[in-house]
């Protein structure tokens, strides 16, 4: 699938520079939210406050949006990143949900658009993200890239 091998090769040029040691996963996702489907705030990998240990090996997440391209803010369905919130990769004590998720328009939130075309790539592994709820259809591809040894890089 051409969208695939897209998200592999950004991937491939991340780890060229960045060594992480990312493996190809088994699986990707299409998502469709419908009908003000959101989703909370999230990472994609956190470390599980009872063991302190990383909850998968997720380490890189690739997303390509199969969307009209000029999709508008008033759609909704932004990916709404909290760059500045965490990290908890790595953290001996990471925050506590309750704690780490801010107000909605708290500092340094960025909103990306689910603009057909577009590719995000981020560290599942830090960022905090949510979904806005979308008010048209919405499509996701996602490849969540893995690594080998979950605290590697
Ligand atoms: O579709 C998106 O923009 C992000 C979805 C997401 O955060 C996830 O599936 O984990
Ligand atoms: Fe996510």
């Amino acid at each position: 699938m051409e969208v695939i091998r897209l998200l592999e090769g950004f991937a491939a040029a991340l780890d060229g520079r960045l060594h992480l040691h990312l493996r190809r996963p088994r699986r990707c996702m299409a998502a469709c939210y419908e009908g003000g489907a959101f989703y909370t705030p999230h990472r994609d990998n956190d470390l599980d406050p009872s063991t302190g240990e990383l909850k998968n090996r997720r380490a890189l997440t690739a997303i390509f949006y199969a969307n009209d391209p000029d999709w508008t803010i008033e759609q909704g369905g932004a990916l709404r990143c909290h760059p500045n919130v965490g990290p908890a990769a790595g953290s001996a004590q990471p925050l506590k949900p309750s704690q780490e998720v801010p107000m909605p328009e708290a500092a340094g939130a960025v909103d990306i658009l689910p603009s057909g075309g577009r590719v995000v790539l981020f560290d599942s592994r830090r960022l905090l993200h949510e979904v806005l709820p979308a008010k048209d259809r919405r499509w996701a591809i996602s490849v969540w890239f893995v690594t080998e040894d979950a605290s590697a890089a």
